[in-house]
């Protein structure tokens, strides 16, 4: 049994397939497009951050509500219907410009970049800011499993299989600080088209969400070789 990679699944049925969409395009040109379009992301986070923090007067408020809706409306004078979904090129090349964890044109996204390392532990690092809040000052428990869902489906994702994630379990040792973390995930064991997964969420003092995932080869993407 082997997987197919992650942009090569069939899942025609299954209502997954239109998410893998190949296009004709170079990754220079993908290259390009992002170093235009990620740095929007980072104004918009920085508006969201702004938005909640912000002590200006009601009548200055109203004012930049006017000129936000107003870009809102250029950039939708010409846009994609519907998600972004994943796209690949023939290259290889594969690009989630709305992925929650790690699109690229995601303002909602934390700015997260995924690493494998050569022992194949994964890891990525971000800081959480303002919006990523659930108890005072804390991060919300559903952003810290947010961000552990998706380094843990990179881990059990390796060799291009692709995996869902089916049955996650997190330990929330202590709050976590907002502030920076680090995610580590890696996998623990496999089962068939089961892949085991193990991680932690840490703030710099150390760990403080620990994880176990169950996450599966689905049977569409599963090809005789
Ligand atoms: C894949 C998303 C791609 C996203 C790409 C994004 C960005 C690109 C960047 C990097 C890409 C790299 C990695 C991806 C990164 C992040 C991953 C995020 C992951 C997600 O955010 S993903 C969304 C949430 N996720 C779902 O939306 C799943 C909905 N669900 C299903 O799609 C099916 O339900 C499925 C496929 C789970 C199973 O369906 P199936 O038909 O293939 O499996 P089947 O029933 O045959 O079971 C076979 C064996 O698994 C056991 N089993 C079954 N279900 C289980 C469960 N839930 N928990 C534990 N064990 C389970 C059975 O007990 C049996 O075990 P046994 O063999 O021992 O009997």
């Amino acid at each position: 049994m082997s997987a197919t990679g992650g942009v090569a699944g069939g899942g025609a049925g299954t209502g997954y397939a239109s998410i893998f969409v190949q296009e004709d395009v170079s990754t220079a040109e993908v290259d390009r497009l992002e170093a235009v379009h990620a740095p929007l992301a980072d104004s918009v986070r920085d508006l969201v951050a702004a938005t909640i923090q912000t002590c200006v007067d009601e009548d200055e408020v109203r004012e930049v509500r006017a000129e936000v809706d107003a870009l809102v409306a250029r950039l939708r004078a010409r846009r994609i219907d519907g998600p972004a979904g994943v796209r690949y090129n023939a290259e290889g090349r594969s690009w989630s410009w709305g992925n929650a964890v790690v699109g690229e044109r995601n303002a909602v996204a934390p700015p997260l970049d995924v690493v494998r390392d050569p022992d194949d532990l994964v890891h990525a690092e971000t800081v959480l800011g303002v919006q990523y809040e659930g108890p005072p000052g804390m991060v919300h428990g559903g952003v810290g499993a947010l961000l552990l869902d998706h380094v843990m489906g990179v881990a059990a994702s390796a060799r291009k299989r692709v995996t869902f994630t089916g049955t996650l379990t997190m330990r929330y040792v202590r709050a976590t600080p907002l502030g920076p973390v680090r995610i580590e995930a890696r996998v623990d064991r496999e089962e068939g088209r089961k892949v085991f997964v193990v991680a932690t969420l840490a703030d710099p003092d150390g760990v403080t969400v620990e994880a176990h995932g169950v996450f599966i080869v689905p049977s569409w993407a599963v090809t005789d070789a």
